[in-house]
Formats: C-alpha cells, sequence, structure tokens
C-alpha cells in the first residue's frame, strides 16, 4: 500500500495543502484533480519524495518512500528528454539503466514514433515529444507510476493506448497517479482526490 499521512507544504508562504492523507492499495489508480495553481504538481513530487515537505510521512509498504527509488516511475510536465537526440537515442539510454531487454524499433511503434529515426527531438511536435517521454512507461519495472499531466498535447488514438497501459499495469498490481485537466474514463479509475486551491 501507498499511504502518504498528514502532508502539509507551503509555498510563496501560501499554504498548498495541510494534513493531507491518502491511501492507494496495489492495482489502483488514483486521479489527482484541482485547477491551476492548486498544487497538484507540489503533491506529486512530494509524493515520490522529489519536494520538501514542512510535515509528513510517506510510505509504501511500511518502508519510507525515499528508500523505494527503483520502484518510482516518475514522469513530470517537461519532458526529460535529451532534445539533441533522437527517440530511439533517448530510448537507448533509458534502456542502458534497466536490466529490460527490448526491441527499440517495436517500442517505437507501439507509441506510434515509427518513421522518425533520424530527427533530433528537438524538431519533433509537442505531442511526439510527449511520446517520447511516456516510452518510459513501457520500459519501466517500477510498481509506483507517478504521471504529471501525461495526456497534454497527445491525441485521442494515443489517450486510447495510454488508457490501455494504465489498465494492464493495475491488472499486474501497479499503482498509478495522475493529474490531468483531461477526463479519464470512469473504468480506469479507482479513486479522485481533489485538491481545492487555497488562499
Ligand atoms: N519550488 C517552488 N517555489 C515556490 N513556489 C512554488 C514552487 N513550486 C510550486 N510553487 C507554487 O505552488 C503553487 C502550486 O503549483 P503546482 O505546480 O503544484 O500547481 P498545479 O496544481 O500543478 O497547477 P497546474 O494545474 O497549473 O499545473 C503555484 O502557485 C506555484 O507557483
Amino acid at each position: 500500500m501507498l499511504s502518504a499521512k498528514n502532508l502539509t507544504c507551503v509555498r510563496n508562504q501560501r499554504v498548498l495543502f495541510e494534513n493531507l492523507s491518502l491511501e492507494l492499495n496495489a492495482g489502483q489508480l488514483m486521479y489527482v484533480t484541482g485547477p491551476n495553481g492548486a498544487g497538484k504538481t507540489t503533491l506529486l513530487r512530494s509524493l515520490v519524495g522529489l519536494n520538501q515537505l514542512q510535515h509528513g510521512e510517506i510510505t509504501f509498504n511500511q518502508q519510507n518512500i525515499s528508500e523505494c527509488g527503483t520502484n518510482i516511475l516518475f514522469i513530470g510536465h517537461k519532458p526529460a528528454i535529451n532534445e539533441w537526440l533522437t527517440a530511439e537515442q533517448n530510448l537507448l539510454h533509458w534502456l542502458s539503466l534497466t536490466q529490460v531487454q527490448a526491441d527499440s524499433t517495436e517500442l517505437l511503434y507501439k507509441v506510434g514514433l515509427t518513421g522518425l529515426t533520424d530527427v533530433p527531438v528537438r524538431y519533433l511536435s509537442a505531442g511526439q515529444k510527449r511520446r517520447v517521454a511516456l516510452v518510459r512507461m513501457w520500459i519501466s519495472q517500477a510498481k509506483i507510476w507517478v504521471l504529471d499531466e501525461p495526456f497534454t498535447s497527445i491525441d485521442h488514438k494515443g489517450v486510447e493506448v495510454l488508457t490501455a497501459l494504465f489498465k494492464r499495469h493495475k491488472e499486474n498490481g501497479g499503482y498509478v497517479i495522475v493529474t490531468s485537466h483531461q477526463s479519464l474514463p470512469e473504468s480506469i479509475v479507482d479513486q479522485e482526490f481533489k485538491l481545492a486551491y487555497r488562499f
């Protein structure tokens, strides 16, 4: 179980959230919603230990989240990709950091990036760049996926592909925490967490 207890975060003298607690079980997806500036990104970064909190504790199966690095896949809303390299070169780099054996051509086909072998990422469209960033979901062995706005710039077909991937991850006992300003299919959402804007 992923558990967060009594999280408090203050930014620029504004309390974003206070005594916030949540729990997510294996095989569940949590959809974090809220207006611009409410603190969704801050909450997601906090959940994976990338953000300093004023107060609170986050554990995964009773272990502090800071000790669970290999079990977490975090994809932020800014694509953490090297734009001077091609999609395949980025993918090969990520593969080299894992024990996963995978065919890069097949993976790029799965994410809809076929035929862009020689194109540096900086020349790709916004949606194609997003797809490069998201390819990490296909090679990840992490149980916990924390995804900030994964659907931004992604077309209808791409959203369907991602939704199917979330479903498969859940069926395999994975955890998914996702923010989106687009609505998610109800069938894959187990919990909606509404973050209010605090003044
Ligand atoms: N490191 C930081 N230093 C100062 N202020 C910050 C920092 N990180 C976030 N904030 C502020 O915290 C607030 C919440 O930001 P956050 O990005 O978490 O919101 P959000 O709900 O994800 O918004 P959006 O829907 O627009 O993406 C914003 O007012 C932002 O300026």
